[in-house]
């Protein structure tokens, strides 16, 4: 696969005449190969694309139809579904859904009227659809916003488990909770949706783990919007576990991204309950050697269980801490009539 790198998004089409022609050639040349372009810019205009695909004859794509592609295969529930199909709206009014073939042809005078009357017909169609899905969205919120508040009413601490793509968010709630449904893999946006899972920590809290759709740099506006409104009920948690890949040679930029998309989206109080953790610690040498971590930061591996028992330790503590929870420890002789206490019905002693 070939990357091509434009040279300037806003020149009307993109690439100089001389490059235009010389990548024409390459694209041409090299047919047998060359089954699809991707140009590495936000979002493509209309009339941009139609040019190119009409002069390459092969599907191009930007980065918002890479990206948006990606969701929509990933999209399991209602709410994952209705959110790609809001951000594809802007995408499929302006005729360039999905790196499908819009011929790009000069109109006559005379079809300019009908042209006209389809366009408002489009954006009626467009205005009618959206408010359709964004109700529907409002609905699926507050039902979840109802499971929410009963979850809270029973007082299970939770834990969100956040982090860049790929940093190996699945497989440390798998390796922490034992939940055998939770299938990590080895790809870009491999979750899509907001899972919960439940697990224990040392002390016996259950806790809830929450799953979320990876960060990624260079969101294109629409989809951030997207992204972050999927984020944003797993925000709520008592805890956010924000899960590095330190093995990875952009880690800084990484971690950098998705702190500073979570202020974006946090209250500045909420950062306090983030705690930070290097994965796939196994895939390096000395982890103090990484650029970008400090001695405050945990080192683990999910796969290998390195460092894991600590990181419960600290995530135990900083529960407590952020639930305003008290943990007591009490000796009880194994003769006596405590071993018998009921904690659930305390003034019934003798069950
Ligand atoms: N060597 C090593 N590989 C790991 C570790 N943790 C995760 N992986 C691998 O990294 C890949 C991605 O793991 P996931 O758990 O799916 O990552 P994720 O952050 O959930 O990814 P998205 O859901 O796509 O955002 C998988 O192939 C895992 O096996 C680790 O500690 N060490
Ligand atoms: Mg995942």
């Amino acid at each position: 696969m070939q990357m091509i790198y434009p040279v300037g998004e806003n020149r009307q089409f993109i690439f100089g005449k001389r490059q235009m022609t010389e990548l024409t050639g390459f694209i041409r040349v090299n047919r047998q190969k060359i089954t699809a372009v991707f140009l590495n810019v936000d979002i493509l205009k209309i009339n941009q694309l139609a040019l190119f695909k009409n002069t390459w004859r092969v599907p191009v794509f930007d980065r918002y139809s890479i990206v948006l592609q990606i969701f929509k295969e990933h999209a399991n529930t209602k709410i994952a579904k209705i959110q790609v199909a809001l951000a594809e709206l802007p995408y499929l009014s302006s005729g360039t859904a999905g790196g499908g073939h819009t011929p790009y042809k000069a109109q006559p005078a005379c079809m300019a009227k009908i042209a006209t009357y389809n366009h408002v017909q489009q954006i009626f169609e467009h205005d009618r659809r959206e408010r359709k899905l964004r109700a529907a969205l409002e609905k699926l919120k507050q039902h979840r916003n109802l499971l929410w508040n009963k979850r809270q009413r029973k007082d299970v601490p939770t834990i969100a488990i956040v982090g860049y793509t790929n940093s190996g968010k699945t497989t440390l709630i798998k390796a922490l909770t034992g939940d055998e449904r939770v299938e990590p893999c080895n790809q870009l946006f491999a979750t899509l949706d907001v899972t919960v899972h439940a697990g224990r920590l040392d002390n016996h809290m259950t806790v809830l783990f929450i799953d979320t759709i990876g960060f990624i740099s260079n969101l294109p506006m629409d989809l951030l919007s997207v992204f972050s409104a999927t984020l944003q009920d797993a925000l709520l948690a008592d805890v956010i576990l924000h899960v590095r890949d330190i093995s990875h040679p952009d880690s800084e930029a990484q971690y950098a991204n998705v702190m500073s998309t979570l202020r974006n989206i946090l209250p500045p109080e909420k950062m306090e309950n983030v705690v930070v953790v290097c994965n796939k610690t196994d895939l390096i040498g000395d982890p103090s050697n990484e650029k970008g971590s400090d001695n405050e930061d945990m080192f683990i591996s999910a796969v290998t269980g390195l460092g894991l028992d600590d990181l419960k330790n600290k995530l135990q503590t900083s529960l407590l801490q952020s639930c305003d929870l008290l943990e007591k420890k009490f000796r009880v002789p194994f003769d006596g009539e405590h071993l018998r206490y009921n904690f659930n019905n305390p003034f019934n002693t003798c069950t």
